[in-house]
């Protein structure tokens, strides 16, 4: 007897976690405060998913229903097929996750901190080294906690959450309170752990740094799903793209590409903001240079203005979005049936 398997683009995406109309209100002295509303989260296995909104906007609220810290008012949840929090046992193993920072001891060194958490969760001790290689730390394994930049701690916190070899990773703003280089450094590991196969569910607040990292991301606002998919496909939605040039005289320039058809407008003080126009698929700079050279008019400066998910994020949550009606949730976009592998970050 032969099983014929489906076709390949028949199968539903496979997801690492999914929520279903996921609600979820705190008692307070003045009432019920409501911190997710009707949440549909999907998070496509493998791959950096964002999952992104303003501060208080139910991100931390989620992920401790997801990992059984708090019930949900309503709604369901899955992690990697299982309903949670009623199968957490099932899965718990396949998941590592910082919430809260764990406490390390600074006298101790990096390596001996490791040892005694492997010890605590029955995680092998010879998983120490490896975890530490994976976060970049094996070199620095041998010195003391306290001598650790902010950036190395987050990252053996990393480590510790790799003990136990987990398929799904989420970190819970993971790069509060680091500097840029701090926060490069939790990118690329992050990144890495993508790269090796990884599911990796990071929150933030700061919507243009994962943008970076992220290969799908969701968008959320008080406790309500903005956006979802993939993060070019949300940069295309959320704006157009735009040329900014300097030239000598900006009213002249703009009068003439307005001519060719582009869709001009004044940028700051010696500069032209220049869009596709209605008509043209899509912006060409080659062709914006053409045409002003044609008349003589040569650019100081050419620079891309590339829409990002503040952007985005903003022209979702504006006035009229936001009016009496509460948020506009956008149509969810398709995920794809498994999360793109990328190197290196974007820019
Ligand atoms: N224990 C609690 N009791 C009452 N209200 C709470 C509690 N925890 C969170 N909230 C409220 O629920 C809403 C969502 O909070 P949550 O911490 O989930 O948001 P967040 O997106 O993670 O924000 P942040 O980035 O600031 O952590 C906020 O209005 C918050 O004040």
């Amino acid at each position: 007897m032969t099983t014929s398997a489906p076709p390949r683009h028949a199968r539903a995406p496979e997801l690492a976690v999914s929520t279903t109309a996921l609600r979820k209100t705190y008692r307070t002295r003045k009432g019920r405060r409501v911190a997710v509303e009707g949440l549909d989260l999907r998070v496509p296995r493998g791959g950096v998913h964002g999952f992104l909104g303003p501060n208080g906007s139910g991100k931390t609220t989620t992920i401790r229903m997801l990992l059984g810290l708090i019930r949900p008012d309503s709604g369901t949840m899955t992690v990697f097929d299982q309903p949670v929090p009623e199968h957490l046992p099932a899965v718990v193993d396949r998941v590592g996750a910082i919430v809260e920072q764990p406490k390390f001891f600074p006298a101790f060194t990096a390596r001996r901190n490791l040892e005694l958490l492997a010890g605590g969760i029955g995680a092998p001790a010879s998983r120490v080294d490896q975890v530490l290689a994976e976060v970049g730390l094996g070199e620095r394994g041998g010195d003391r906690f306290r001598s650790y930049s902010l950036g190395m701690k987050q990252r053996l916190a990393i480590a510790g959450t790799l003990l136990k070899d987990p398929e799904l990773l989420i970190f819970d703003e993971p790069t509060n309170g680091l500097d840029p280089a701090g926060i490069h450094e939790i990118r690329e590991t992050m990144r890495g752990l993508a790269d090796a196969g990884r599911t990796v569910l990071v929150s933030s607040h700061i919507l243009n740094e994962v943008q970076q990292v992220a290969d799908t991301v969701t968008i959320i606002g008080r406790g309500r799903l903005l956006a979802e998919g993939d993060v070019d496909e949300i940069l295309a939605r959320g704006g157009t793209e735009a040329v900014r040039v300097r030239v000598p005289d900006p009213a002249t320039a703009a009068r003439i590409l307005l001519e060719a058809g582009f869709a001009p407008e004044p940028g700051p003080p010696g500069t032209v903001l220049v869009r596709a126009g209605a008509g043209r698929p899509a912006l060409n700079a080659a062709e914006v240079t053409r045409t002003l050279a044609q008349r003589e008019i040569y650019l100081a400066e050419l620079v891309w203005q590339r829409p990002d998910l503040e952007e985005v994020f903003l022209s979702l949550t504006s006035e009229e979005h936001l009016g009496a009606g509460g948020p506009h949730v956008a149509p969810p976009a398709p995920l794809p049936p498994s999360a793109p592998r990328r190197s290196g970050g974007r820019s």
